[in-house]
């Protein structure tokens, strides 16, 4: 792909077209269309659900920052162990961009009670701002101030991750109705959630059971992404994990994937590769996309 200009966006594959779920819900709300009717099946049961409680690991950013030993090593564990950590704050149409429903790609697929609104923030050449709503006051200046901060938390989290697989700090960091959001794993490198504080909806995957990720204030959700899982040749899982609904009431969540530059292939790195300890687990060369 050649170099891109100014709001031609990047394109993450085509969606086909479906009514969102506030459309229907103003139009309709007594009848449901079936396809957001998961099957008996494939919905969420308290049978799912850890038996155990678990605490999901918390990773302190300022001591991150700092250099502390200690709590790089709680990050190495906590993305062997879980893939996914909790990290105070210290401080639509033929896309699947844009706004209602993604990922839709056939016509009789079951769908998820959830709208998106999916938005490129950066690099900035890679907006696409038709995409925006800025017709809503502060939306733009809200959402360049949050990617800003969001690059500068996954800055951090990029390079302890190299120092911890061997490579230079700065190895990786440039490299780059259903009622829930269906169980899949990111495809990112990393993905940072703000989760809404009054409502637990996010469940991840531990050995065979669901473990709710009980929303902590003042702290984003961070998981590890199939990339990273690529990089460590397998070291650092890239989780399963949804989200279920409630009766009561709507949530939003906000979640940020950081993905590598399309020319970043996907080749384990070589500092985390053994042939005796570490054997090789995924093959070299498998363009991203
Ligand atoms: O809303 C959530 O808690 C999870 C959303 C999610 O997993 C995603 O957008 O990839
Ligand atoms: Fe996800």
């Amino acid at each position: 792909m050649g170099a891109l200009q100014e709001g031609e966006g990047l394109g993450y594959g085509s969606s086909l077209p479906v009514l969102s779920g506030q459309e229907i819900e103003r139009n309709d709300p007594q009848n449901i269309p079936e396809r957001y009717i998961k099957h008996l099946e494939d919905r969420p049961k308290a049978s799912d659900l850890a038996s155990v409680s678990y605490d999901i690991p918390v990773i302190d950013l300022s001591l991150l920052a700092a250099g502390n030993e200690d709590e790089r090593t709680k990050l190495d564990i906590a993305c062997q162990e879980w893939g996914f950590f909790q990290k105070r704050y210290a401080m639509a149409a033929n896309d699947v961009e844009g706004y209602g429903q993604g990922y839709v790609v056939t016509e009789d697929q079951k769908l998820d009670w959830n709208d998106l609104l999916f938005l490129i923030t950066l690099p900035d050449k890679a907006r696409n701002v038709k995409y925006w709503p800025l017709t809503v006051p502060g939306f733009k200046e809200a959402v360049e101030d949050y990617a800003g901060v969001l690059e500068r938390v996954s800055d951090e989290i990029f390079g302890n991750l190299s120092l911890l697989m061997g490579v230079k700090r700065d190895f990786v960091k440039k490299a780059g109705s259903s009622p829930w959001v269906s169980p899949h794993s990111d495809s990112s490198s990393i993905t940072l959630l703000v989760q809404d504080e009054a409502i637990t909806a996010l469940q991840i995957k531990h050995d065979v059971a669901w473990v709710p990720v009980e929303p902590i204030p003042n702290a984003l959700v961070i998981n590890i992404g199939d990339v990273m899982e690529a990089w460590s040749n397998g070291r650092y899982k890239s989780i399963e994990h949804r989200a279920v609904t409630n009766v009561e009431k709507p949530r939003i969540s906000a979640a940020a994937f950081v993905i590598p530059g399309n020319y970043v292939k996907l080749n384990p790195l070589e500092t985390m590769v053994d042939e005796k300890l570490q054997p090789r687990v995924f093959k070299d060369g498998v363009d991203l996309y």
